[in-house]
């Protein structure tokens, strides 16, 4: 069968190494760099990006009097736009059926409007388009781009500066991968979403049926009173840490979370180790079980002895004491039938579930960083533990665990904030996940303060604008952009986004466009649009 193609706008003029290619386009047509075009060389079709171009007239050359003479008559614009055209430089990214280079004479085609889905196997050259999801536009054209679910468990990263459009490509994602059909079969992609700002909450309520295709559970976990029976309070179980762990929460937890005394966390892991791992929760979660440790540790002869004087002794009794008001009394945060668990794990896998933890200042009213890298660090194990039981005992699951704001969890050295906690679990999780099916979506404004290791694990990125301080860090992380898509980067317009990785059926990295759609736009972290708030009638 041959490809469908839009409509010529070029020609191709020379051709140079192996996939580069130089053509004239007509000046009518509006081009913008990592576009892609079909090369139509007699019967063979390739497919082209455009990497560089520029406008040229034919009159340009400084060296010919005539210039100076057209640029002093009125007419003179008119005369440039006719003999106007653009100088494209173009690499080949895919050939259909034959392996050589257009020749001179070729030519330049827009993609063609066609989209069903024998074309879109075809122009992806994959064997069935129904098998994947159809994200997007590629720019400047119709044809959504083809994303592979099967590379999910290699991670994914979503980068790009404030105001990018990361939520609401997140939300479009979520939106997708929620109302998936597989083989006639309606499904969906079983997810917990730590969510930063409280981006994704209207979607366990008021929009509850934009992710309700292939899902029959659906939650809202906060830290506070649930206010109605769409919110549940989450709890962790502590039986999941080690006694290092929480000593070093519980320390840092009173000098802000950045720093540890190390002495101070050394004492307070010895008295922890000396219990069950099945009582921490009774120790450390309730107001009696506190008690009883401070006691523990006051009364303790051998302290000394072991090293630790007696104001290193008081000041973990303090800290116990920090523990208790925030953790135990504000936030009742640890319980031993934690709200989320591994049934609700099975739940969220069976049932293909979606649970949003609601980390905004609305769910999780004046919760500190340390404690939501408890939380955060709290399911990751909990994801690894269920997962890797279910693998020995012979089935295959799939979680998605997205963490907006990564860097607050998996940070560089750069990053001034402290979290052992979060890392070295989340670090499991990246190399373990794809053998036991965890599938990590890290999603950042910096992609320069996130973990370089944690980078090199993501697989498939979704680049939005970003700083150029992060150009840098996402170039070496992706593995390199062409220059065409790399030097507009840090200008892209909100609603472009770069994808590239395993993912993508394009293989090469494409330039995308996410369409705007109103019912996934409206959500309680999007920015109100200041002139429109300015004129609302304040007696209302
Ligand atoms: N695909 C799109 N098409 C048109 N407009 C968009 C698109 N995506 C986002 N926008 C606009 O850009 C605004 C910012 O988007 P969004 O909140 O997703 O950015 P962000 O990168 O998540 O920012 P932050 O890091 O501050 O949360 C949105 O409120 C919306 O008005």
């Amino acid at each position: 069968m041959m490809l469908a193609e839009g409509k010529t706008i070029g020609i191709v003029l020379q051709k140079s190494e192996a996939s580069s290619i130089q053509g004239l386009l007509t000046p009518e047509y509006e081009v913008s760099p990592g576009q892609l075009f079909l090369i139509k060389d007699n019967n063979k079709l390739s497919l082209a990006r455009l990497e560089n171009y520029e406008y040229i007239n034919e009159f340009y050359d400084e060296k010919i009097p005539i210039v100076k003479n057209i640029l002093s008559e009125n007419t003179s614009f008119d005369l440039l736009n006719m003999n106007t055209v653009i100088k494209a430089e173009m690499s080949i990214i895919k050939r259909y059926g034959h392996n050589s280079s257009p020749m001179p004479g070729s030519l330049i085609k827009t993609l063609p409007e066609e989209k069903d889905e024998s074309f879109l196997s075809e122009f992806y050259g994959v064997k069935n388009a129904a098998d994947y999801v159809k994200y997007g536009r590629l720019a400047g054209s119709d044809i959504p781009l083809l994303l592979d679910l099967n590379a999910v468990t290699m991670h994914v990263g979503i980068f790009g500066e404030t105001g990018s459009g990361k939520s609401y490509n997140m939300r479009y994602l979520i939106y997708l991968f929620s109302n998936l059909k597989i083989m006639g079969k309606n499904t969906a992609l079983p997810m917990i979403i730590i969510d930063a700002n409280g981006d994704y909450v209207d979607f366990s309520n008021i929009n509850i049926d934009l992710v309700s295709g292939g899902r029959k559970w659906i939650k809202k976990y906060v830290i506070r009173d649930p206010k109605s029976d769409t919110e549940t309070r989450l709890t962790i179980d502590l039986s999941l840490f080690t006694p290092k762990d929480l000593a070093d929460f519980i320390i840092s937890l009173k000098y802000g979370g950045n720093e540890i005394n190390s002495l101070q966390s050394n004492l307070l892991d010895y008295i922890i180790s000396q219990h069950d791992q099945k009582e921490y929760n009774n120790l450390l979660g309730k107001e009696e079980g506190i008690s009883l440790i401070q006691q523990e540790i006051s009364s303790n002869q051998n302290l000394k002895e072991l090293g630790f004087s007696s104001s290193t002794a008081r000041a973990v009794i303090s800290a116990l004491e920090i523990f208790k008001d925030r953790i135990v009394k504000r936030y009742k945060l640890i319980s031993n039938s934690s709200s989320i668990n591994e049934q609700i794990l099975d739940v969220i896998w069976k049932e293909k579930g979606l649970a949003i933890i609601d980390f905004s200042a609305d769910g999780s009213p004046g919760v500190d960083i340390p404690t939501k890298q408890l939380i955060v660090s709290y399911i990751s194990r909990l994801l690894l533990n269920y997962l890797t039981k279910a693998k020995y005992s012979g089935s295959q699951r799939l979680i998605a665990f997205v963490i907006e704001e990564a860097q607050n969890y998996i940070p560089s050295n750069d990053y001034p904030i402290s979290a052992n906690i979060t890392k070295e679990s989340l670090v499991t999780l990246a190399t373990q996940g794809r053998k036991f099916g965890v599938s990590l979506f890290l999603v950042s404004q910096r992609p320069a303060f996130v973990d370089k290791y944690v980078l090199s694990m993501l697989n498939t990125f979704f680049f939005h604008r970003i700083y150029h301080e992060d150009l840098k860090y996402v170039m070496s992380a992706s593995g390199g952009l062409p220059e065409s898509l790399a030097k507009g980067l840090t200008s892209l317009d909100t609603g472009y986004v770069i994808v590239s990785g395993l993912m993508s059926a394009l293989k090469v990295p494409a330039l995308v466009r996410i369409p705007w759609d109103p019912r996934l736009g409206s959500y309680a972290g999007s920015v109100e649009r200041i002139d429109r708030v300015l004129i609302e009638d304040s007696s209302k």
